[in-house]
């Protein structure tokens, strides 16, 4: 799996997206998340694939296990790199999905890597106090689902670039901390949180980032992507 930033292909179908990536010339790392998939289904994995790229199939998924464990399967013989579930839906689930995607893994075919979501950054620590009751702070609720994810052999968790380093502490430094709410100095955080930029990520401990917006909206995209790419580079 390639280190460089993911670009989260956040449009509303292949052809946007595909539009969007012929000025790259180059090799990626992409998320296909709903928006997108939900659009395409399975073909827009294999062409993407197809044109050389990684890919991170942003499912989210959240269900009960063996429901979860099912679709799994199906997913593993999408060919996509990096899957993942909510951590919310409990070690049962984060077992079933992880046993799902073996049983899915065809052989010579390599198993995708496998992390869960801990709290989005969208999330603030007050949303999750008030909204989903959880009395505690928010580094203290991602770093339990982490370990909750860590103990269902997970390969990892997205959170935020706040909590990475304690992540890496408490589950080690090979347990990926994939870190969306990536933004520039100054620019604009959108829905996001807990944000933080390129090169924050990567002092803090990140072991990859998630750039959408910043990249997507931005008046020449090629550009943006190199600024990002440089700046998670010069701090590794
Ligand atoms: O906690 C999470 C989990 C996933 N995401 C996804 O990452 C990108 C971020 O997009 P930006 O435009 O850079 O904000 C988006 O696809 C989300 O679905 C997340 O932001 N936070």
């Amino acid at each position: 799996m390639k280190n460089s930033p993911i670009i989260a292909l956040d449009f509303a179908s292949a052809k946007d997206a595909y539009q969007f990536l012929t000025p790259f010339e180059q090799s990626l790392f992409v998320k296909v998340g709903m928006e997108l998939y939900l659009q395409e289904g399975p073909s827009i994995v294999y062409k993407l694939k197809e044109m050389g790229h990684d890919v991170f199939l942003d499912l989210k998924l959240h269900d009960i296990p063996n429901t979860v464990g099912q679709a799994m399967k199906g997913l593993a013989r999408l060919g996509a790199d990096l899957v993942n579930v909510h951590a919310a839906g409990g070690v049962a689930m984060m077992i079933a999905a992880r046993e799902g995607l073996e049983a899915g893994t065809t052989a010579g075919n390599k198993r995708p890597s496998i992390i869960a979501v801990t709290q989005l950054t969208s999330t603030s620590e007050q949303q999750m106090q008030q909204e989903q009751l959880i009395q505690t702070t928010i580094d203290d609720s991602v770093v339990h689902y982490a370990k909750l994810a860590k103990s269902a052999n997970l390969d990892g968790v997205v959170c935020s670039v706040l909590e990475a380093k304690k992540i890496a502490e408490a589950c080690g430094n090979e347990f990926l901390r994939v870190t969306p709410g990536i933004r520039l100095a100054k620019g604009n955080a959108h829905d996001q949180v807990r944000v933080a930029t390129p090169a924050n990520a990567r002092i803090l401990g990140s072991s990859h980032i998630v750039v959408g917006r910043a990249i997507t909206k931005a008046t020449n995209p090629v550009e943006a992507y190199k600024t990002i790419l440089n700046m998670w580079e010069e701090h590794a």
